[in-house]
């Protein structure tokens, strides 16, 4: 592995060598780790790994509530456990039902299907399907650890501000125990582009030093703030690019899909509401990773309740085109399993709004040829974070966001995981790895998927009559879902012990 170091051009965007430090304080033996190879890693992995005793689920979960809950006291006064009810939730689960419905299909196909049924809603309300909490209790997807379990890292970010345990459920004797090479990996907490291997994005992110070619606000974040003031500029360009949402259609819809955000070179110092990457940058969330299922492998899951509209985390790694991706050779399909794409060759709403804006003509010209033919990725198979973890599923409960920040390069895109439902505790995290994932992956989720909820399209679910749900009976079923959580919640959250 090469040495070197990264410089900071801007906030968060790192230009650099793989393999240099990474750009927080380290604790522990990052040193050693980082520079040994995947066996390297796996084998101190192993080494360190021992059984750890847990306390009861419903007593360690209020444990962790009861910690979570003094530490934001302290940082602000956020309601954390504001529940999804009434009108918000019957809202919530349409949205809900339409994307689990437009999940079984691969293509445009799913928005003319899901024409289709709204045009049958009447109907379909005559059709209700029986649901007792008897049928729908394994659908809960709340994840009961044992309580002795396999401590293979006690953080593996190395950072203190952001610690990440991992564990493993799977074997009773530690001899037997087998740290796959997918853990074996670098970890980041921002996303970086080689110079050698992405000449033209790192020309494009220093040219965006220019101030006619970033976006900036002078709102102070106290007296005038971004999120009402109309004339705030990170703002109106947030607005605006809500308003292009989702790329050619083959993405299934969704409420947030692009956007942008206040940052560091603000007045707010991206300190505000106009900034989803607040709470993420935040690492507010206690996250654990967990491996309770060979195929599956490594999930992420939180031991606190988390509302949604939350943005969650940040997915990190190393951003590299389709062109450079493909030179891996035999490593491309391990490599494009774990990587997410953060823009689109056939864009051509983004690189008509983008031209419209007051940049350098060269700088525009820039801008143009990297969102022509060609589609950037965020690689974390070497570096990467926690985001790599999260699984699929075909009623997934986080979103992606597209959020860019100081202008509008591929590098300024930040990847942000969003909760687009109330999330419980330890329910594992997933999204939908969208149309794409599908067809490519060598073993196609659309069969293999074990995500194991009430209407996952994958061989595991024996139940054909959840498969093909129309939209309103899902939405029945996922309000349904929601209250048996929330009252086992709540009755969890009053008992004493
Ligand atoms: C981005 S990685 C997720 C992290 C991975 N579980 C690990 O242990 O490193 C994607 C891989 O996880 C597995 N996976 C994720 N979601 C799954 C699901 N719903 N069903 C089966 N396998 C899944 C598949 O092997 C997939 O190629």
């Amino acid at each position: 592995m090469s040495t070197g170091t990264f410089e900071s051009l801007t906030n968060k965007i790192l230009i650099g060598i793989a393999g240099a430090e990474p750009p927080f304080e380290c604790q522990g033996d990052y040193k050693p780790y980082s520079r040994a190879n995947n066996a390297g890693k796996c084998g101190i992995l192993k080494k360190q790994a021992a059984f750890v005793s847990m306390l009861p689920n419903d007593k360690y979960l209020r444990e962790e509530r009861k910690k979570f809950l003094e530490m934001l006291g302290k940082s602000g006064h956020w309601d954390f456990e504001r529940f999804m009810h009434g009108e918000a939730e019957k809202v919530n689960a349409k949205f809900l039902a339409e994307k689990y419905f437009l999940a079984r299909y691969n293509t445009e196909k799913g928005y003319k299907e899901l024409e289709k049924d709204q045009a049958r809603v009447e109907e379909n309300k005559k059709k209700r399907i029986r649901m007792t909490d008897r049928i729908l209790r394994p659908y809960l997807n709340q994840y009961q650890p044992p309580e002795e379990r396999i401590l293979i890292s006690q953080n593996i970010t190395f950072n203190e501000l952001d610690p990440i345990p991992v564990y493993c459920d799977m074997t009773a004797k530690l001899e037997d125990l087998v740290i796959p090479k997918t853990l074996a990996f670098d970890y980041t907490d921002c996303n970086f582009v080689n110079r050698e291997l992405e000449p033209e994005l790192v020309e494009a992110v220093e040219m965006s030093l220019d101030p006619r070619n970033h976006i900036k606000c002078e709102c102070d974040g106290k007296n005038i703030l971004c999120y009402e003031n109309e004339d705030c500029p990170c703002y109106k360009m947030n607005k605006d690019m809500q308003a292009l949402r989702s790329v050619n259609n083959t993405e299934p819809p969704c409420e947030f899909n692009c956007g942008f955000a206040c940052s560091d070179a603000c007045g707010c110092k991206g300190r505000c509401y106009n900034n989803a990457l607040l709470l993420p940058h935040r690492f507010l969330f206690p996250l654990e990773i967990f491996r309770s299922d060979s195929v599956i492998g490594f999930q992420v899951m939180c031991p606190v309740f988390i509302p949604a509209g939350t943005p969650i985390l940040e997915f990190n790694g190393e951003i590299l085109e389709l062109g450079t991706l493909n030179k891996l050779g035999p490593l491309y399909n391990e490599h494009i399993a774990y990587s997410l794409q953060c823009s689109f060759s056939d864009d051509t709403d983004f690189r008509n709004f983008f031209n419209q804006l007051n940049f350098a003509d060269e700088y525009k010209e820039v801008l143009t040829n990297l969102y022509r033919k060609k589609e950037f990725w965020i690689d974390p198979m070497n570096f990467g974070n926690v985001g790599r973890m999260i699984s699929h599923s075909c009623c997934p409960n986080l979103e992606v966001l597209r959020v860019y920040r100081k202008s509008l390069s591929p590098a300024h895109v930040s990847l942000v995981m969003v909760a687009i439902e109330d999330i419980y505790p330890r329910t594992p995290f997933s999204f939908d790895y969208g149309p794409k994932y599908k067809i490519d992956s060598k073993r196609s989720l659309q069969n293999y998927c074990r995500c194991g909820l009430f209407s996952c399209q994958g061989k595991g679910n024996q139940n054909e009559e959840f498969k093909k749900l129309d939209t309103f009976n899902m939405a029945l079923i996922i309000q349904k879902l929601h209250k048996m959580r929330r009252d086992a919640y709540e009755r969890n959250v009053k008992r004493k012990d």
